[in-house]
């Protein structure tokens, strides 16, 4: 169930660099109370980066993530108190038992007495830890150890949870545990931005994905819409002489235009709507007074994607 139409997590025009690493590169989208977002991208493409900066454990180079309304920029404590972030690793920690694991981080968010007592019990409940609540967690199964640092990530009980590669290398049963947690988050009202490498250990479990690479968003919509979408999405170079900037307003006003930006001179965006429609845009574009000098497209399947990204992933 979606909730009222009031965003809980907005990256607006998000970038992170480091050197000339464009780790994420112009990022926008919004995740809504009740929704799951998955964020599904291969290895390096930004998403641990953008994750990071929406847990304020680092700054964006421009732009600005929003959660519950606070900005990661301007108000990273209250963000903090309103999100809960799962790393994609689990530190070690010695002689620590589930309970005392727990009891820790809810000490560290502030939380005394019985509120702390309430919280730590009602994750281990919600995270089916109960019974292992005097366990050492070092001898924990992967997938407890997975359910325990969820637990870790709610114990403030956040409006926003950030999820980074919680599926991976769970057998197929704490999978599905996982997912039915995930679902009763979102239930609760939550929002949820998970990411993972493999389109299809998400697919049933979010409402919609956004799909990036190399720090740039190439789309989002439901797992079905980009299937239908994937034969038709190409990314367009298109040199003009003179200044590119009209050209780059130009394209803003249409819909089948996204991702629109300046590489080497030229101006690039990713165009919707098949190699015809591609050819009636260059006319569109001389048409509108812009002097061409160059006009070349490189179509961008999805479904080629999708094998890229799950390439040497057996499932
Ligand atoms: N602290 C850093 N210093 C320099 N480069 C970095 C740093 N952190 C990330 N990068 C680079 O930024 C890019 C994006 O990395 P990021 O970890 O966000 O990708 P990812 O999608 O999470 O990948 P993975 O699935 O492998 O975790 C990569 O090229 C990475 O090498």
């Amino acid at each position: 169930m979606i909730y009222a139409r009031q965003p809980l997590i907005e990256l607006r025009n998000l970038h992170r660099y480091f050197g000339k690493t464009k780790a994420v590169d112009d990022i926008s989208f919004e995740v809504y109370a009740g929704e799951v977002l998955g964020y599904i991208g291969p290895n390096g493409a930004g998403k641990t980066t953008s994750m990071r900066i929406l847990a304020t454990l680092d700054e964006p180079t421009s732009g600005d993530a929003i959660v519950d309304g606070f900005s990661v920029v301007d108000d990273p404590d209250r963000v903090r108190r309103r999100l809960g972030f799962m790393p994609d690793y689990f530190g070690s920690y010695e002689n620590v038992n589930v309970r005392e694991y727990l009891d820790f981080f809810a000490r560290a968010y502030g939380l005394r007495g019985t509120e702390r007592k309430t919280a730590v019990n009602s994750v281990m409940g919600f995270t089916l830890l109960d019974t292992l609540a005097e366990k050492p967690i070092n001898g924990l199964s992967k997938g407890m150890k997975q359910r325990l640092c969820l637990g870790r990530t709610m114990i403030h009980n956040p409006a926003v949870l950030v999820l980074d590669e919680p599926a991976a290398g769970l057998d197929p049963r704490a999978r599905i545990e996982l997912r039915e947690m995930i679902e009763q988050l979102a239930e609760l009202g939550k929002a949820v931005l998970i990411s993972s490498h493999i389109l299809t250990e998400l697919a049933e479990l979010c409402d919609r994905v956004a799909i990036i690479e190399q720090g740039r968003l190439l789309a989002t919509g439901s797992v079905e819409d980009i299937n239908s979408r994937s034969d038709t999405l190409s990314r367009i170079w298109m040199r003009v002489i003179d200044d590119p900037q009209p050209l780059l307003n130009w394209l803003e006003n249409r819909s089948d235009i996204s991702a629109i930006s300046l590489e080497a001179g030229k101006v690039a965006c990713t165009h919707e709507g098949g190699q015809e429609n591609q050819a009636v845009l260059l006319r569109e574009v001389v048409e509108a007074g812009f002097l061409v000098l160059e006009f070349s497209c490189k179509t961008k399947s999805l479904e080629d994607l999708f094998l890229f990204v799950t390439e040497g992933r057996v499932q």
